[in-house]
């Protein structure tokens, strides 16, 4: 019996605790959905969470040109993220928020939202919880996650592609889109989030970069399931 148990647990592959980052549109999504699924970890879509905070504050009369009343208010909603690759979900307050926080209001909001401190603050102590919670691994993505969530995650990614590439990828998911606009859009809100004073999109110094312009969405997640399974034979 016990000769079983030491050999399955010789076999099992350790948890993988993997953080993928980069700018909008170079496929972290996608990409972190994909790999969660076929190694069987978890999934979570830290953008999301910003996204859930930002619409509360304008659903709840918050201004969002004002750090002071957004810092005071940030404690309030509750963000719940479902970690299912193949369903990931997210509430607010118990509501499904997965629709209102794709709106264009919120996209053009999310940035100075999600640049205040507190607002950091909670959302990454949130993250980590989740992590930590996270039994057979998880895959996070987002801006800030090998430099300051999880900096000793086994493994960091950081995706980048071309502004052209990135619009083009956008725009495909927006019937009738400008690509030019989508692209002035998408520069302008990777500045603000370089930009900011508190944990800015970055590239950690031991992440890989992967520029994805010339790669297709599958190359991408065999690129990262071949680093996560390196990483796992050598835990
Ligand atoms: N390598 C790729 N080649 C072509 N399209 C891609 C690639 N990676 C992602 N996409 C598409 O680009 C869009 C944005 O991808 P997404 O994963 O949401 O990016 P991010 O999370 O970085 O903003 C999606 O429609 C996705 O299917
Ligand atoms: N770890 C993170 C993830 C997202 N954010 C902020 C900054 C981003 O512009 C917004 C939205 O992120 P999201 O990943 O949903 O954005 P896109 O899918 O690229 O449109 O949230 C952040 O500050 N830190």
């Amino acid at each position: 019996m016990s000769v079983t148990v030491e050999s399955a647990a010789r076999t099992a592959p350790a948890a993988v605790i993997v953080a993928i980052d980069g700018p909008s549109g170079t496929g972290k999504s996608s990409t972190s959905k994909a790999v969660a699924a076929k190694l069987g970890l978890s999934y979570l879509d830290t953008g999301a969470q910003y996204r859930a905070i930002t619409w509360w504050m304008i659903s709840n009369g918050i201004d969002i040109d004002d750090p002071a009343e957004i810092a005071v208010a940030a404690a309030k909603p509750v963000i719940v993220s479902g970690t299912d690759p193949s369903a990931p979900t997210i509430t607010v307050d118990g509501e499904d928020a997965s629709g209102p926080i794709r709106t264009q209001d919120v996209t053009s909001k999310v940035s100075a939202v999600s640049a205040v401190p507190e607002v950091r603050a909670l959302i990454t102590q949130l993250q980590r919880d989740i992590a930590a919670g996270a039994g057979q691994g998880i895959v996070v993505e987002g801006r800030d996650i090998g430099t300051t969530v999880l900096p000793d995650a086994d493994l960091k990614v950081f995706l980048t592609a071309s502004p052209e590439a990135r619009a083009a990828r956008r725009s495909g998911e927006i019937k009738g889109s400008d690509v030019a606009a989508t692209r002035e859009a998408l520069i302008k809100r990777d500045a603000a989030d370089s930009g900011r004073k508190t944990s800015p999109l970055a590239k950690a110094d031991d992440a890989v970069e992967v520029d994805t312009t010339e790669l297709t969405l599958d190359q991408v997640i065999e690129c990262v399931v071949t680093l996560i399974e390196e990483k796992q034979a050598t835990k």
